[in-house]
């Protein structure tokens, strides 16, 4: 299989200073229009498609995100390996503000978001015992240090509902339960990447201690956007450093492109047509 690069910028990342040739292509899909366009271009070569997480002048809230769609975009363009790239919060003193934390566990506190491509007329069950692909996110750390940034290449990653940062006592509790790194939205992303056999890896940038630290003060946009402007640099660097890493066509030696090998639990007899439909977008494979 050729490998396809995808690159999801989140806060503070709506484009990759490093492509050539690149042009914005509206993708309708079986679950409705994605966050923006896609930008389709070229870097050192090789093609990759971005979507600006939140549009393009960030017009939507992590709760409202078109999680589905956007994975299903990516699909239909033909993306084997998707890159987050996002702005977390800490809950550890070694992971500064500056630094980069490849995330490979998470706490998954969201709520109301739909969270699968299956449901009632198809049901599937894939596993996330390890919901972070460990190929690519060596990769995303390898493309991270190349600008010189500091990288924990482990970390825990609670996704949470927001849109407002933590209550000082959650955030105590989040951090006693081994969470590393906060932020809002790499959850259901990461799911919906897997049931749609994408191989998925997340860098996250951190920008602030959230709000536990007793000697920083309470989160809030400005410091985060204040970091966010320090780094962007290294966001786009390590953007540009992805695709020439992404080594040769071939299946995922972790079995993220074959996820749903097992997965799908209703009979062929007994499934809804209509929901099929939709799902021959990024199930395709196994339908
Ligand atoms: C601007 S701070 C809060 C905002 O930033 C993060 O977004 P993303 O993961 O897309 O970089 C966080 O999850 C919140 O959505
Ligand atoms: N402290 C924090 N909590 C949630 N999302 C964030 N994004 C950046 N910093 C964050």
């Amino acid at each position: 299989m050729t490998r396809r690069l995808g690159i999801v910028g989140g806060s503070g990342v709506y484009g990759i200073d490093g492509l050539q040739g690149g042009r914005w292509e509206e993708i309708e899909t079986p679950w409705g229009a994605p966050s923006d366009a896609v930008l389709r271009g070229e870097v050192a070569g090789i093609d990759v498609v971005f979507l600006p997480r939140h549009g393009r002048g960030h017009v939507h809230a992590p709760g409202d995100l078109p999680y589905r769609a956007n994975i299903a975009a990516m699909k239909m363009s033909g993306v084997t390996d998707l890159v987050s790239i996002s702005a977390v919060g800490s809950f550890r003193e070694e992971m500064a503000p500056g630094d980069v934390v490849i995330v490979d566990q998470f706490i998954d506190r969201t709520r109301d978001r739909p969270a699968s491509f299956f449901g009632a007329g198809c049901v599937a069950h894939v596993s996330l015992a390890r919901p972070v692909c460990p190929r690519l996110a060596g990769i995303a750390a390898a493309a991270a240090e190349a600008p010189g940034a500091r990288v924990h290449r482990s970390g825990t990653y609670l996704a949470m509902e927001g849109p407002q940062f933590s209550t000082r006592a959650e955030s105590r509790l989040y951090r006693d339960w081994g969470a590393d790194v906060i932020g809002m939205t790499n959850m259901p992303e990461a799911r919906l990447a897997r049931e749609a056999e994408i191989c998925y890896a997340s860098i996250a940038m951190v920008t602030d201690y959230d709000a536990w630290h007793p000697g920083h003060d309470a989160v809030d946009v400005a410091a985060v956007l204040a970091v966010l402007k320090a780094n962007g640099s290294r966001a786009q660097a390590a953007a540009d450093a992805l695709p020439a890493r992404l080594g040769p066509a071939g299946p995922c030696p972790h079995g993220c492109d074959r996820a749903l090998d097992h997965a799908v639990m209703t009979a062929p007899d007994r499934r809804d047509p209509a929901l099929v439909g939709r799902l021959r977008s990024v199930a395709g494979r196994v339908l």
